[in-house]
C-alpha cells in the first residue's frame, strides 16, 4: 500500500492530496450513516498520517454543519508532514484525550493508528480506546480500527470495535483475517487515486475472479472420462461416513466417476449407502497400490475418517508414489490430503514434504487449525505468524498447496500466492462439512484443474452453498446445495466473459 502511495505521489499526485481525498471519503461515510441534523462528531487523531485523515475529516464535518470536537493523544500530535499541514487546517480547537466524552457524541471517528500498526496499543491510547468500547456511540474506523494489524488481522491488547471502515485504494489482509474482521463492522474500500497495483497481486481476497477462468465446465460433447475419476479411501466399519461425504461432494462438482475405495468389513455398509459412487474392496496399501495402477484413476481423497498411525502413512506414501506408468496426454495423479492423513503426520511434516515432493501430480492439503498445528508441532517457525504467514510458510515448506480451515480460510500455495475467504456462514462449523469440502477439491482436481484455483474454488463454492441452505445445515445438505451455487457461478462466468474483471487485491 504504502508502494502505491510512493507511485500516486511520483506520478504527481502530492500526499496531502490524497489525505484531503481520504478525509473526504470518511467524511461521506460519517453522512450517509448518520443524515440528519445538529450531530455532533468526536474525532480522536493519532500522530501520524492517521490523524492527519482525520483532522480532514472534521474539519469537512464541520463546514457541512455538524459539531466536532478533536482529540489528540499529545498535545504535539500530530508535528510532522502532511498530518501537521491538516492540523494546521483545522479550525476548531484541540482537546485532549480526557475531554472525550464518547456517549455524548452521535459518532466517533477513529483515527488514532493505521494499518502499519505493529505494537498493541498501550497508555493513553489504550486507555481512550477501552472508554470508546465501552460506550454505544457508532464508530467510523479510517482505514482500519485502532489496534488491528493491518497485515494480519492480530490484536495484541485492545482494539476499536468499529460500526464501519473506510479504507483506501484497496482492502488489507487485517480487514478478512481473524481476529481483525470482527472489529472492522462494514467496510467501505474508498477510491482516492493511488497508483496502480502489481498486475499479479500475492494476495488476493477470495472471489471467483481469482479462478473463474481456470473453472472445468463440462465440454458440450465430452463423457464421463474425460471429466476423471476420483478414489476416495474409506476408514473402517464404524468410520465409513466421512469418506462418503466427500464422495458425494467430488460427485457433485463435476468428477466423471468417484470410487470409494473401502476395507473389507465395511463393504455392506458402505454399500447400503451408495447409488452412483461406486465401490471397490481395498484392503491396506498393498491393494490400494494394485487399484492405483490404473492410470485413469487421476486423484485420490484421503484423511476423512481414515485413521491415525502407520498404516495410513503407508495409505498417503502409496497415493504420492512417483509414477513411470503414465502415458502420453495423461496428466499426474493429484491428491487431497486432510484431517487423519495430516495427523499421521504429526511432529513429522518432513517425511510428508518428502513424499509429496516425490510425486509430479497436484497436492492439495486442507488442514484446520488443530492438524495444521499437530503436523508442524516440530517446526516451530512455520507455526509462528498470522494466518497469512503460517499457511505460505507451509505451502513452501511442503511444496503444495495449503487450504488452513476457519471462518477466514486462508489458500496459499509454494509461490506466495495466497486467497483469504470473505467469511464463511457459521452454519458450516458442523461436523463433516470439512469431509464434503475435500471432495470438492477433489472433484475439482480430478477434473484438471490447477491446485491453487481448485482450492480457492471448492472452499468459495463451499461457503456459497452453506450460505444457500441457511440455518440448520447439517453436512449431507451441502453437496445438495451446490447445483444452485453452480447455476450462479455460469450466470456469472457469462457476465465475466462480457466484461472482464480483475481479482480483489489485498495490499
Ligand atoms: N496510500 C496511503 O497509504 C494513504 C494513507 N493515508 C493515511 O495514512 C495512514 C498511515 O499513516 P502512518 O504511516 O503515519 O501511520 P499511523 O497514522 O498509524 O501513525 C504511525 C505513528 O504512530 C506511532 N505508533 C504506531 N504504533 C503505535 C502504538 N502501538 N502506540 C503508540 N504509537 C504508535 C508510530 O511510531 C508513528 O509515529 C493510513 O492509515 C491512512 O489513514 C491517507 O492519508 C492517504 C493515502
Ligand atoms: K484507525
Amino acid at each position: 500500500m504504502a508502494e502505491a502511495d510512493r507511485r500516486t505521489i511520483a506520478a504527481g499526485t502530492d500526499g496531502y492530496t490524497l489525505m484531503q481525498r481520504a478525509g473526504r471519503a470518511v467524511a461521506d461515510a460519517c453522512e450517509v450513516m448518520l443524515p440528519g441534523a445538529s450531530r455532533f462528531a468526536a474525532v480522536l487523531c493519532g500522530p501520524g498520517n492517521n490523524g492527519g485523515d482525520g483532522f480532514v475529516a472534521a474539519r469537512l464535518l464541520k463546514e457541512r454543519g455538524w459539531s466536532v470536537s478533536v482529540h489528540v493523544l499529545e498535545p504535539r500530535d500530530p508535528s510532522t508532514g502532511d498530518a501537521a499541514r491538516a492540523k494546521a487546517d483545522w479550525p476548531g480547537d484541540i482537546h485532549g484525550p480526557d475531554d472525550f466524552d464518547p456517549s455524548a457524541a452521535d459518532l466517533v471517528i477513529d483515527a488514532l493508528f493505521g494499518a502499519g500498526l505493529k505494537r498493541g496499543l498501550s497508555g493513553q491510547a489504550e486507555r481512550l480506546v477501552q472508554r470508546l468500547k465501552d460506550a454505544d456511540t457508532p464508530v467510523v474506523a479510517v482505514d482500519i480500527p485502532s489496534g488491528v494489524d493491518g497485515s494480519s488481522g492480530m490484536v495484541t491488547g485492545v482494539a476499536v470495535d468499529a460500526t464501519l471502515t473506510v479504507t483506501f485504494g484497496c482492502a488489507k489482509p487485517g480487514h478478512y483475517l481473524y481476529p481483525g474482521r470482527r472489529h472492522r463492522g462494514r467496510l467501505v474500500v474508498s477510491d482516492i487515486g493511488l497508483g496502480p497495483l502489481e498486475p499479479h497481486p500475492a494476495t488476493m481476497l477470495n472471489d471467483t475472479t481469482v479462478w473463474l477462468q481456470a473453472f472445468p465446465w463440462p465440454d458440450q460433447d465430452g463423457h464421463k472420462y474425460k471429466r476423471g475419476h476420483t478414489i476416495v479411501v474409506s476408514g473402517s466399519l464404524a468410520h465409513t461416513g466421512a469418506a462418503r461425504l466427500a464422495a458425494r461432494g467430488a460427485l457433485r462438482i463435476g468428477a466423471g466417476l468417484v470410487t470409494l475405495a473401502s476395507p473389507k468389513d465395511a463393504l455392506s455398509v458402505n454399500a447400503a449407502h451408495l447409488t452412483a459412487v461406486m465401490l471397490r474392496e481395498v484392503n491396506g496399501p498393498d491393494d490400494l497400490a494394485e487399484l492405483l495402477s490404473d492410470s485413469r484413476l487421476n486423484c485420490v481423497v484421503m484423511g476423512p475418517g481414515l485413521g491415525v498411525g502407520a498404516v495410513t502413512r503407508s495409505l498417503v506414501a502409496v497415493a504420492l508414489a512417483p509414477r513411470s506408468d503414465l502415458r502420453d496426454g495423461q496428466s499426474p495423479r493429484a491428491c487431497l490430503l486432510d484431517a487423519d492423513a495430516l495427523t499421521s503426520f504429526s511432529g513429522d511434516a518432513g517425511r510428508l514434504r518428502d513424499l509429496i515432493r516425490s510425486t509430479s501430480g497436484a497436492v492439495v492439503i486442507t488442514p484446520h487449525d488443530g492438524e495444521f498445528a499437530r503436523l508442524f508441532s516440530n517446526e516451530p517457525a512455520i507455526l509462528a505468524g498470522s494466518k497469512l504467514d503460517r499457511s505460505r510458510k507451509a505451502a513452501q515448506f511442503l511444496g503444495c498447496v495449503v487450504l488452513l480451515k476457519g471462518p477466514d480460510t486462508v489458500v496459499a500455495d509454494p509461490k506466495g500466492r495466497a486467497t483469504i475467504s470473505d467469511g464463511g456462514s457459521p452454519w458450516l462449523a458442523t461436523a463433516g462439512s470439512g469431509d464434503v469440502l475435500s471432495g470438492f477439491i477433489g472433484g475439482l482436481l480430478t477434473q484438471g484443474m490447477p491446485a491453487f484455483e481448485a482450492a480457492a474454488a471448492g472452499d468459495h463454492l463451499h461457503t456459497i452453498a452453506a450460505k444457500i441452505f441457511g440455518p440448520g445445515l447439517i453436512a449431507e445438505d451441502i453437496p445438495e446445495q451446490l447445483p444452485a451455487a453452480l447455476r450462479m457461478l455460469q450466470a456469472e462466468g457469462g457476465a465475466a466473459e462480457r466484461g472482464g474483471t480483475q481479482p480483489l487485491t489485498l495490499a
